[in-house]
């Protein structure tokens, strides 16, 4: 994955390796040298201690001239990391299913794009070049300490092996602590944004409400984890630094053990000494680098798995649907394999006509409408368009023929105006009134410092949800597309936005063949026919209102549950078209 960038970056990225392979040669033979100079100043040779003198500063000034380079070009390819990882996911974006898209996906890209990008980019400097510069010092001095004496060079190299194995092995073992704890911090960074989204709701419900014990419970093992990555990191660096003592020791047994049976000078006993000592510090210096290397490489695995998710195959001759019905023909879909969230359902939306979904929480009707807007694709039937499988028709092609009105409207940082242009880019200034007009968005845009051009704020925090859910419509309004997908807000709306969201959706329902998640008396009252799910996700009964409340148990139950708490909303409801 190192290898993600331009044609360019790949050879600045090989460059980098030669530059630190030619530091590392010269630092060990610097390091080899002072070893031998020391053992020449003790036996008295002034002149080959001058020699090594020599090569001591010919190698050091190489290491120099090869390190600095190297760390530049590092930065360089760093910096081309993130443009490239930002590059990558964007691209994969817009091919990936929209279903791809949930909460924890959201999150896992968000923290590759975020934090794992920068991992990434420092793995070449930071981390990459004092990993391999230790490595191949350790290893190169070793060999050149077998030509010096056989016995101590091939003790050192077998330390050396040890170590880098070891550092390898113990990683992997951090990393898989460290992927752990990277599910937990998405996880606890959804549940927390959540948790204050739902502040208003939480406080309502008082403390020690169910969200609030299971924000805590989240942190709780969010608290737990982390000690246990960090004990984890903890243990790597003790057993390697372990592992460094216990071979440093034995090489320092050996040499004494040649000193003291004469076949060793004590002027290259001291050498030695300080030349473990030396590679010993510079081995210790690198441990820590592993953690970082570890988590960059994670980065390049998430973003390995965003790029080989399934795309949904798309026909290479997208086929034209004969008019606008939805059909649902023994439709059956999980998120998981083997366990259908919804089963076997079969049922018609005629063209131009509007059908209401209703049925318990969870019982399937957001999937439902994915499923016709070709968010996933079915594990069994087949959801039409027109007369033509969703599948035949292509992603593109059944999107361009859909608007959809769903709750969680986003918002772009841009003005008021583009994020209503955003229904229909091509759409002209009027259109673009005209719905905000038909929306009822011109009413508060007047209000607003700049009208229609004031910025909204990222996410649409500035406006209500009311406001927002207007905006929403408006864009749907100008996409006037034959089919509409329409999730109704649960929340209650105050009686100015209740009305013009009201008029917007009549407009926008208007001659297109509407599925509507149905949480308001009116749309379900006024739907052309009524669903009836089940909780096992299957089709109870369909039917009109006045067919459904008579003949069906649950939707009388259900039409009971809203009637009855609605009553104060129902008067309101007549008293703001009395009023109109
Ligand atoms: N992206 C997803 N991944 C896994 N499971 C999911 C996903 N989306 C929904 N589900 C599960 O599928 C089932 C049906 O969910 P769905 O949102 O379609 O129901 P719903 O009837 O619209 O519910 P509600 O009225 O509460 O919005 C639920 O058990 C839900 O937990």
């Amino acid at each position: 994955m190192y290898g993600i960038g331009s044609r360019s970056n790949r050879m600045l990225l090989t460059i980098q390796l030669a530059l630190i392979a030619l530091a590392a040669l010269a630092l060990s033979t610097g390091l080899v040298c002072v070893a031998l100079f020391i053992d020449a100043v003790f036996s008295g040779d002034s002149a080959l201690s001058g020699r090594y003198a020599i090569w001591i500063v010919v190698a050091f000034a190489v290491f120099a001239a090869a390190d600095w380079p190297s760390e530049v070009i590092s930065q360089n390819v760093g910096k081309e990391y993130i443009l490239r990882i930002h590059e990558l996911l964007a691209n994969r974006a817009v091919e990936l299913p929209l279903g791809f898209f949930d909460a924890d996906r959201t999150g896992q890209l968000g923290v590759t794009a975020t934090t794992g990008a920068v991992f990434a980019a420092n793995a070449p400097g930071m981390m990459l070049r004092p990993i391999m510069h230790g490595a191949t010092v350790a290893v190169v001095t070793s060999s050149y300490l077998l030509f010096i004496d056989w016995r101590i060079g091939l003790i050192t190299l077998a330390v050396s092996i040890v170590a880098v194995i070891s550092q390898r092995k113990l990683f992997a073992e951090y990393k898989a602590a460290e992927q752990i704890k990277a599910q937990h911090d998405q996880r606890t960074a959804s549940q927390v944004l959540e948790f204050a989204q739902v502040q208003p709701v939480l406080r309502a419900a008082g403390s020690n409400s169910i969200g609030e014990r299971s924000v805590r419970a989240t942190m709780r093992e969010q608290l737990l984890v982390l000690t246990r990555t960090q004990k984890a990191g903890q243990g790597v660096l003790a057993r390697m630094n372990t592992i460094l003592a216990f071979g440093v020791i034995t090489i320092y047994a050996v040499t004494t053990t040649l000193l003291i049976a004469g076949q060793l000078t004590p002027g290259l006993f001291i050498g030695v000494i300080v030349l473990v000592f030396i590679l010993a510090k510079l081995a210790a210096a690198t441990i820590p680098f592993g953690e970082g290397l570890q988590l960059a490489h994670n980065t390049f695995e998430e973003l390995r798995s965003v790029l080989d998710a399934d795309l949904l195959p798309e026909p290479e001759a997208p086929a034209t649907p004969a008019d606008f019905s939805i059909e649902f023909d023994r439709v059956t879909f999980g998120y998981q394999t083997d366990d259908p969230v919804v089963r076997d359902v079969s049922f018609t939306v005629p063209s131009g006509t509007t059908t209401a979904l209703v049925g318990p929480s969870g019982s399937g009707k957001s999937t439902l409408m994915k499923l016709a807007a070709r968010f996933y694709d079915v594990d069994d039937g087949s959801v039409r368009i027109g007369g033509e499988d969703v599948r035949a028709l292509g992603t593109r092609n059944v999107l361009d023929s859909i608007a959809i009105v769903f709750q969680d409207v986003y918002l772009f940082e841009d003005t008021l105006y583009e994020n209503i242009r955003l229904g229909h880019r091509d759409a002209s200034r009027e259109a673009v009134l005209r719905a905000a007009e038909a929306a009822g968005v011109a009413e508060f845009a007047e209000a607003l410092p700049q009208g229609f051009e004031t910025i909204i704020s990222e996410g649409g925090a500035n406006l209500s949800g009311g406001q927002k859910q207007r905006v929403s419509i408006a864009r749907a309004l100008l996409k006037d597309a034959p089919v509409v997908l329409l999730d109704e807000a649960t929340s209650s709306l105050d009686v100015t936005n209740e009305h013009h969201i009201l008029t917007g959706l009549r407009q926008l329902a208007g001659n297109a063949t509407t599925l509507v998640i149905a949480h308001r008396l009116h749309t379900i009252r006024d739907a052309d026919q009524i669903v009836v799910l089940n909780p096992n996700g299957e089709v109870e009964a369909v039917g009109t209102h006045e067919e459904l409340i008579v003949t069906n148990e649950r939707y009388r139950g259900f039409w009971g549950e809203r009637t009855d708490s609605s009553d104060w909303r129902i008067s309101r409801e007549s008293r703001s078209q009395r009023d109109l």
